[in-house]
């Protein structure tokens, strides 16, 4: 697990380290350029055969003397450099003026002209230092028009030019992964895309990743992320330790590394199977609802998934006149059928660990009595805690007219698993479109702190939020991409998933067991690759579990 940082927590811990003498800000500075040129020369080796030219754009702030570092890095290496400032070189802060003097004995800096910039010789890198941690506000039209898709196309094959970005590309709110675009929209020949979107082969950053690199569009302009260490190593790693809840005051990121390394123990840690040797019971056992008739395909996606993931037993509930054709398709999946949900406690006795609640229920009044059954439960002899309910799909829709009564009802041990548009019905205040600056992050917090439980919003940048404020991001993005796993059930297997491994007895905290769900989901959907339907991914499980089983190092 990697923290992500907002910019402000980044610029806390500058600070904090700075105070106590540990860095100097032009100490950090030297080592951010000194990453940014080693990180270059790694990714592309064939930049060390002889010297190149580079195109070096810096902007008024530190990301900008980050810029004038990694210019003087690469003049010394025999490198040209055209390096231009946007902005006034007498009010650059002091460490960013320091290296603007040691750079321009060396070479001249220019001042900001689009149009010069554009005639200019044609670079083989461009290295983006306009802005970073710092925005404000969205770019400058002047900045736009350099570093924008069009920017570039006067030059010849201009779409093999390395393109390099430093924190961030300029222009990306690290903090919420949006691009705030000036214009206006109801211009004709307006358009955000070519002319606002900046994007990079590569964007350094430093200490830590930030939230934006993992939401929103980060993923999609930042081309790959590298993090390089500027001397505040050793900062908060018990918040990002896996297998405990995360820090309420951090989010971060969901994947098998601990302080920087690689681990195997995550998330096979968190699975009841890999620990521990016991009967079926010590497994738990789960209850997934199916819907009525001709409906029971995804409540049995999210059946078999519970039991593939180390569910000790599973049973598909469905409506009576609806068992016939369940049966036909079960074999280890056991079956009752159910139809007042005042019964529940005839099919579901106090072994009951788990319930997956909502994958084709259909709305309305059935639905939403079964979820007020299911979470009226409470812990029983056989068990200290109650049973983990991981609602999904129609049983948040059900809620749409009145969010209040559903939150009236769940608790600590309760998992919300909605998309956006299911979150938006249940959290209209908080949806896509209401959202504004607020990153997905903290409207998934405000929202897990309103129902009282851990709330997972779905996308390929997943946030999964705890009610005390604990975070994390789970990214299917970057190397870990999975278009594939944009299919029908995919979502009702996710949630068996989670009910699959919260229902052991020995399951850790809610919270890190839907991150190593989510994160076994996208690794199954890997493993199969183009082509997916949502019954592989239960067939992936045997071969992703196999890989994430505890092994020694
Ligand atoms: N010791 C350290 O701190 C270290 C920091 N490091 C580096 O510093 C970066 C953060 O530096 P930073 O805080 O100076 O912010 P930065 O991104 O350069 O921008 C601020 C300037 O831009 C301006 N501005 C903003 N938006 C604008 C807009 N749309 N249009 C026009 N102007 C706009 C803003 O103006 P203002 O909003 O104040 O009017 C201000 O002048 C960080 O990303 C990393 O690269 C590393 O070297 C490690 C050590
Ligand atoms: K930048």
């Amino acid at each position: 697990m990697t923290e992500l940082l907002t910019a402000r927590q980044m610029r806390d811990l500058e600070q904090a380290a700075i105070a106590a003498g540990t860095v100097t800000g032009a100490g950090m500075m030297e080592k951010a350029g000194q990453g940014v040129v080693s990180e270059i020369l790694k990714r592309w080796p064939e930049l060390r055969i002889k010297p190149h030219r580079a195109l070096v754009l810096c902007g008024p702030g530190n990301n900008g003397g980050d810029g004038f570092v990694i210019a003087r890095l690469l003049i010394r290496a025999g490198w040209s450099a055209d390096v231009f400032l946007s902005g006034d070189p007498e009010k650059l802060p002091p460490d960013a003026r320091t290296n603007y003097d040691r750079l321009t004995t060396l070479t001249d800096v220019h001042a900001w002209d689009a149009e010069t910039i554009r005639d200019g010789a044609r670079p083989d890198v461009i290295i983006d230092a306009v802005f970073g941690a710092g925005l404000t506000r969205p770019l400058p039209r002047d900045i736009a028009q350099v570093l924008g898709a069009r920017g570039c196309r006067r030059w010849k094959r201009s779409y093999e030019i390395t393109r390099v970005a430093v924190d961030c590309p300029s222009g990306l709110n690290l903090d919420n992964g949006m691009l705030p675009f000036d214009g206006d929209p109801a211009d004709e020949d307006f358009n955000p895309w070519p002319d606002f979107v900046n994007s990079a082969d590569l964007t350094v950053t430093f200490h830590s990743p930030k939230a934006g690199h993992y939401l929103g569009m980060g993923p999609l302009i930042c081309g790959r992320i590298a993090v390089v260490d500027i001397g505040l190593s050793g900062e908060a790693i018990e918040r990002s330790m896996a297998g405990q809840p995360p820090d309420p005051e951090r989010a971060r990121l969901a994947e098998p590394r601990f302080a920087g390394r690689p681990v195997r123990r995550w998330p096979g840690m968190v699975l009841s199977k890999n620990s521990y040797a016991g009967h079926k019971y010590h497994h738990g056992h789960v209850i997934a609802f199916a819907g009525g008739v001709g409906r029971g395909g995804a409540g049995r996606l999210a059946a078999r998934a519970a039991l593939r993931i180390g569910a000790g037993l599973v049973t598909l509930v469905c409506p009576r006149a609806a068992v016939m054709e369940n049966a036909m398709h079960l074999n280890s999946v056991m079956l009752r059928g159910l139809d007042d949900p005042k019964d529940l406690a005839r099919v579901a006795d106090e072994r009951v660990t788990a319930f997956c609640v909502g994958p084709g229920l259909g709305t309305g009044a059935r639905t939403r009595d079964l979820v007020a059954q299911v979470l009226a439960r409470a812990e029983s002899e056989r068990d200290w805690r109650r049973p983990a309910v991981v609602l999904d799909a129609d049983a948040l829709t059900s809620f749409a007219d009145d969010p209040g009564a559903l939150f009236a009802m769940t608790h600590a041990r309760t998992v919300l698993t909605p998309h956006e548009g299911e979150f938006g019905r249940l959290f209209p205040d908080l949806a896509q479109s209401a959202r504004a600056d607020a990153s997905k992050i903290e409207v998934a917090r405000l929202a897990a702190a309103r129902a009282g439980c851990v709330v997972l919003l779905k996308g390929p940048d997943t946030v999964i939020a705890a009610p005390d404020g604990g975070a994390t991001v789970h990214a299917a993005t970057y190397n870990r991409q999975a278009p594939w796993l944009a299919t029908a059930g995919a979502g009702d297997v996710l949630a068996g998933m989670i009910a699959g491994i919260a229902a052991s007895p020995t399951a850790p905290d809610l919270i890190v067991c839907a991150e190593a769900a989510t994160w076994l989901h996208t690794e199954a959907a890997r493993a199969f690759g183009p082509g997916l339907i949502a019954e592989d991914l239960s067939e992936m499980l045997p071969q992703v579990l196999r890989a994430a089983q505890d092994q020694p190092e």
